[in-house]
């Protein structure tokens, strides 16, 4: 990682550069990758000398494959910038396990570079980006090593989650492509650890020495790291309903966040320096027990409006997928013994969020009676921003006192700046050979050991989750849940932050 003008390390050495979409027909392409990539080639961020090639089943004509490409950028953006992406952007019709269409491919590739190449001893790199279901990985991977992999350059290669559904099959997955592909090829893409607020938590947590300086069980009293979606399965049921809420987000996404919080510093700002602290973070994670565990799935609105998950047709009638968990953490070292950490996670809620908590403890004197706690707010979306809830006095001829805050919220703080999506800044970490940002293998399994047990529990006992209506903040006891199982004291209940905010009276 680096946080000195790195930036453009890629296109500043004009390395001869192929990224290949595999499944570029799909949702993640569309949505995702394309838009991403597209940023990055208008902001110059793509070397000089990139070909993009898409590849997937689906037969299309280049206005097709054009037009689906496309559909998700911007629509404010010139044409001109949209034609000349375009340019540098082809497309191959193949089959996932069939030789001779991956040899196509390679001599695809062979001949764009060919037409690119100033010297033959150019400097090239590959990057294989899985936009897959997971089912094809090994077939895509095996096909790439054998028909398409270019020992002469530098290979990447791109996956996308869900990397198993437990320990075994997670492992498994990790074997067939280690046979393959070497660990520092391989990029596990989480896309959480490409938002913005979770990149700087680095910054914060250890360029700043007052906040290391109270990082601690000393004067943490707790963490909460909660994730809300204001919208159900609504289509994608099928697909969730194999995995669960557990799965889909709290085992990858609140566990990479809840590393980066707890580890400790890096040796350097190098990537395997900070997945060595990430992975010695999770190795002191107890595994999660049914008992700090609620589970919840939303059923449709009283007046109907809303439908439950279950009514989704794509669900089974009678399934028991969580669509909502909280579960209490404990890391068991030396920083943050006794300190829980509650994660939660929960789609058809009240509202979009992720935000990353953290409760100090109670002022140690008596110079103020009752006082509310601080927190530290980072508010990973949908706008950033971090606040310290801070006590002062009521401004005017009052002696109260009152609950405000320090607050950099990046809308008003950084009005020019537009801050870049996940997955731009994740293709450009992998153009820049740039692991900091992806999952390690070690780190994986870590995560899988930490939730496999209680996911198994879940299925063996088939644990009924409680029902909650769409639009609202969970089931009975969510709040009563942080609150007796990690201590945690809502500060103030006329307090509620805004990006311009009102204080409340303590
Ligand atoms: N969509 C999203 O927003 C997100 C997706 N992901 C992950 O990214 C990856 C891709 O997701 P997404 O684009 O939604 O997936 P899609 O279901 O859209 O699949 C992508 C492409 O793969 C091919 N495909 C689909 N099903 C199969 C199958 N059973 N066997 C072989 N090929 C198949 C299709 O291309 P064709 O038939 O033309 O070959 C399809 O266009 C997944 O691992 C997903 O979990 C991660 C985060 C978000
Ligand atoms: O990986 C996933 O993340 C999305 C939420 O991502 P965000 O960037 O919009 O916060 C979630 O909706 C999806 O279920 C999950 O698979």
């Amino acid at each position: 990682m680096s946080f000195s003008g790195g930036l453009d390390e890629a296109a500043k050495h004009d390395v001869l550069t192929t990224i290949v979409v595999f499944g570029a027909s799909g949702d993640l392409a569309k949505k995702k990758t394309y838009p991403a990539l597209f940023h990055l080639y208008q902001q110059g961020l793509l070397p000089r000398r990139t070909r993009i090639l898409g590849y997937a089943r689906t037969q299309m004509e280049r206005d097709s494959f054009t037009s689906r490409v496309t559909s998700f950028f911007k629509k404010d953006i010139p044409p001109a910038d949209v034609e000349s992406f375009l340019a540098i952007c082809g497309y191959v019709s193949g089959k996932y396990d069939v030789a001779e269409d991956f040899i196509r491919l390679r001599e695809e590739i062979d001949q764009q570079e060919h037409a690119m190449a100033k010297r033959v001893e150019d400097e090239r790199v590959h990057i294989y980006y899985l936009a897959l279901p997971p089912s094809v990985f090994v077939s895509v991977g095996t096909q790439i090593r054998t028909n398409v992999y270019d020992g002469s350059c530098t290979n990447r290669v791109v996956i996308e989650k869900p990397f198993g559904h437990d320990l075994e099959s997670s492992r498994e997955l990790s074997r067939e492509i280690g046979s393959l592909f070497a660990e520092d090829e391989i990029y596990r893409i989480d896309h959480y650890l490409g938002k913005e607020m979770v990149k700087n938590i680095l910054a914060l947590r250890f360029a700043n020495v007052f906040y290391e300086a109270v990082w601690n069980r000393h004067y943490i009293s707790n963490v909460q790291i909660t994730f809300k979606e204001p919208f159900g399965t609504e289509g994608r049921g099928g697909y969730f309903d194999e995995f669960g809420i557990i799965r889909d987000v709290m085992q990858n996404h609140l566990l990479q966040v809840l590393s980066i919080v707890a580890m400790h510093q890096p040796q350097s700002l190098r990537s395997e320096d900070i997945r060595d602290r990430k992975t010695e973070v999770l190795r002191r994670i107890l595994p999660i027990q049914l008992e700090d565990t609620l589970l919840g799935q939303y059923v449709g609105t009283r007046d109907g409006s809303k439908p439950g998950y279950k009514d989704d047709d794509t669900v089974p009638k009678g399934s028991m997928t969580p669509t909502f968990a909280q579960c209490v953490l404990h890391v068991d070292n030396d920083r943050w013994r006794g300190v829980p950490w509650v994660i939660k996670a929960g789609k058809a809620l009240d509202e979009a969020k992720m935000v990353i908590r953290i409760q100090f403890k109670d002022m140690p004197n008596a110079l103020f009676p009752n006082l509310a706690r601080n927190e530290l707010v980072l508010q990973v979306s949908p706008k950033e921003a971090v606040y310290i809830k801070t006590i002062v006095k009521e401004p005017g001829l009052s002696t109260n006192l009152a609950m405000s805050e320090l607050d950099l919220s990046y809308h008003k703080r950084y009005q020019d700046v537009k801050i870049p999506d996940a997955y731009a800044t994740l293709i450009l970490d992998v153009l820049n050979g740039d692991h900091s940002n992806f999952v390690r293998s070690d780190e994986l399994d870590e995560a899988w050991r930490i939730f496999t047990p209680l996911l198994h529990q879940i299925d063996r006992d088939q644990v009924i989750p409680l029902p909650y209506e769409y639009g609202t903040r969970g089931p009975k006891g969510v709040d009563e849940f942080a609150t007796e199982r990690a201590g945690y004291k809502l500060t103030n209940r006329e307090y509620h932050w805004q990006p311009k905010s009102t204080t409340g009276k303590l």
